[in-house]
This record gives structure tokens, sequence and C-alpha cells, in this order.
């Protein structure tokens, strides 16, 4: 039952390709009563790897191609796909992609901060986990508040993880996040003679990371889809490997694709070991930047449930800068009601809001 792509080609899908790519509504949508819905779990050079049948008896790997008429709309990780055709994921077969269900959330981003051009991430993540280290290399705040702003655009909970804590004490540039809804999980290596989770790096060397950092983390990943940024050298792939297993899932994929190496700078969901059905994680080797051109302040604002309510009373359009003359929330800390809590609140919004015009953020902006 091998077929070509060229073959694929061929078909006319019925489908109306979709703006959005999303599902389309009822009335349009055909009749691929056949079709299996699979979860997308890595992209590479126009073949979709997919998961069907998810923690069952007949859950297996099958490689798709897209139908031509969804040419123009991205497929990306975490995408659930409508497939037909050969979806029995025996060697050389090849399924047909004919539709990319409704998302949830979609990760979303520029290549830089004046880019229109939009980039689709990844999709149906609930959680981003941003990895920095305490040092070697230095955290950088700009980075951080980047990949925040880009989690709360898109709906999706940010989630800090800072490796290194053996070199050193990342307390005093974590004030900076003391003030922000997220989660931070600190890691750390361990001696070696003590108890702890041995993992390889991408540098082929092995680290021994103290074992409750990474169970804490386990315990934030379970049961959701969480999507790992970092920049290179901080610890990411030792960190994924201790969640995922040492063999990482990459060597099964590429026995199923028979492709080779999976090509590094595509991003791979891993199944994280020890966890509920549904724990997935992403890794996305490729992406160390994070450009903002397309957010929208108000949904920053939406991830700070105790200013948004103060908000509603801003004149329409206020951008809540320090530069509106009449901010509500302003003049809320300026009654005192805000507290200094709610002070330290809107300065760190407002440090958010700030990232896609201040020069230091543009100096930042490959990171
Ligand atoms: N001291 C210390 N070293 C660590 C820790 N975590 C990882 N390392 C080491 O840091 C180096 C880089 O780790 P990697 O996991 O390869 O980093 P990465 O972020 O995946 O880097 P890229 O693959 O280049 O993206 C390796 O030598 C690790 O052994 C930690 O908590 N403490
Ligand atoms: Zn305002």
């Amino acid at each position: 039952m091998a077929r070509n792509t060229e073959d694929w080609e061929d078909f006319t899908v019925r489908t109306r390709p979709n703006k959005k790519g999303t599902r389309p509504r009822t009335k349009d949508r055909p009749a691929y009563e056949e079709a299996v819905i699979g979860r997308i779990i890595t992209v590479d050079r126009g073949r979709y790897t997919a998961i069907l049948d998810e923690d069952t008896a007949d859950e297996r790997i099958v490689i798709a191609a897209r139908a031509r008429e969804l040419r123009r709309n991205p497929v990306v990780p975490g995408d659930f796909v409508a497939l037909v055709g050969d979806t029995s994921g025996e060697p050389d077969t090849l399924a047909r992609l004919v539709r990319i269900e409704e998302r949830s959330t979609l990760l979303r981003r520029s290549a830089d901060d004046t880019d229109p051009v939009e980039r689709v991430v990844v999709a149906n993540v609930d959680q981003l986990v941003i990895v920095v280290a305490a040092a070697n290399p230095e955290p950088r705040t700009g980075f951080i508040d980047r990949a925040v702003v880009a989690a709360f655009d898109a709906g999706i909970r940010p989630l800090l993880c800072v490796t290194k804590a053996d070199v050193r004490d990342p307390e005093p540039f974590l004030e900076n996040y003391r003030h922000l809804d997220i989660d931070i999980v600190i890691s750390r290596t361990t001696a070696q003679d003590a108890t702890g989770i041995d993992a390889r790096s991408a540098d082929g060397l092995s680290a021994r990371l103290a074992g409750t950092p990474v169970e804490m983390l386990r315990e934030h990943l379970a049961g959701k889809v969480s999507v790992v940024i970092g920049h290179s050298g901080v610890g990411k792939s030792t960190l994924v490997n201790a969640l995922t297993g040492a063999e990482r899932a990459t060597g099964n994929v590429n026995a199923v694709t028979g492709r080779g190496r999976h090509t590094s700078s595509s991003a791979l969901a891993l199944r994280v070991d020890d966890a509920p059905e549904g724990t997935w994680i992403i890794d996305t080797p490729g992406i160390r930047s994070f450009g903002l051109a397309l957010v929208d302040p108000e949904n920053i604002l939406k991830a700070f449930d105790d200013l948004e309510p103060i908000a509603a009373d801003c004149e329409r359009g206020c951008t809540h800068k320090a530069s509106e003359p009449h901010c509500a929330l302003d003049a809320w800390v300026a009654s005192g009601e805000a507290g200094p809590i709610g002070t330290a609140r809107l300065d760190s919004f407002r440090r958010l809001l700030g990232q896609d015009e201040t020069t230091e953020a543009k100096e930042l902006g490959s990171f």
C-alpha cells in the first residue's frame, strides 16, 4: 500500500479550505466518515507524524502527507488531525491528512517585533515551560518576559524552570517574577554519590539531577501538554531526558519513519514517563526568539485578574501603559487602594507590556 506524495496530490478534497485552518462548519464538512483522528507529534520535510488510538492496544504511529487543499494551512505538533487512506501505520504506508481539528490554543510568533507574518509554533498546549539557567549562561529577564507575554497572549500557562541552582543561587534574579502568577521550579545537579536522576544532555554528557525538582516538574506537567523553550546550554535536553527517559523518543520516531536523524530544528512531542495519560512535553530545539508584533495587550491584562476589573474603568482604547494620562490603574495605585502588592503587580504588568517597544527588548529580540 505504499504511495508517494504525488499520488496524494491528485486527490480531490471536498473540504473548503478554511482561513484559520480550523474545522469547517458542520454543514460544509465532508463525509470523511472513515477518517481517524490523530495527534501530531512532529513535522519533518512535508511528512506529518501522528499518533493514533493513543493509550489503547491499537496505538500506532502513522506518517501522513497533507492534502493539497490544506497546503496553506500550517500543521504543527500538538494539532489533532483527521487522517484517511492507509492509517495502518505499517512500514512504507502514507496516510492523507484531510482536516485540522479546532485548536484550543495556538502559540505563534513573528520573526521579530515588526514582522507581521506569524509563524505557528505549536497547537493545543496548556503550558509553556520556560527554561533558564541560574548562571552559565546568564538568565535574561528580556527572554523570560517575552516568553511570558507570548504565553499570556495565547492563553497558555507559563511555568518558569530555573536550572543550575547548584552553580548560583537564583533567588535574587527571581525577585522579578514574584509578582506574576507563574509557577517556578528550581532544578540543580546533585553530588554523584547522592540519589538523583541521571540524564544525558545534548552534548552526550550525563548529569545527575536532584530528584525533587524533577518530580515537582513532573507533577506540574501531569495530564497537560506542555511546550518547553530555552537557550542553548541551559540544560533543557537534560531535563527533558530526565522526564521522558534517557533514550529520547526521537529514536522511536526515526525507527518508524526511517528518515534518519530527526532534524534538530523541528519541534517534537514526547510522552512524559510516570505521568497520567495525555501528558506530553513538546521540545522546540529551533526556537530561540519570540517576536511580539502580534500581541494584544488586552490578552496580557487577562492574565492579571486583579488588574482586569480595575482597567474596566479605563477609557476606550487605553493601552494601560505608563504614558497613558488617564489610565484607571494609575488612579487605583494613587488612591492607596492597591497596596504595595497592587503597585508591584502594575509594575510587572507594565514591564511585560513594554516588551514590544523598549530598546532593550529590541536588542534582546534574538536571544
Ligand atoms: N551544574 C549544572 N549543570 C547542568 C545542569 N543541568 C544541565 N547541566 C549541564 O549543562 C550542559 C548543557 O546541558 P544541555 O541539557 O545539553 O543543554 P540544552 O539546553 O539542551 O542545550 P542545547 O542542546 O544546546 O539546546 C550539560 O553539560 C549538562 O550536563 C544543572 O542543573 N547544573
Ligand atoms: Zn488603562
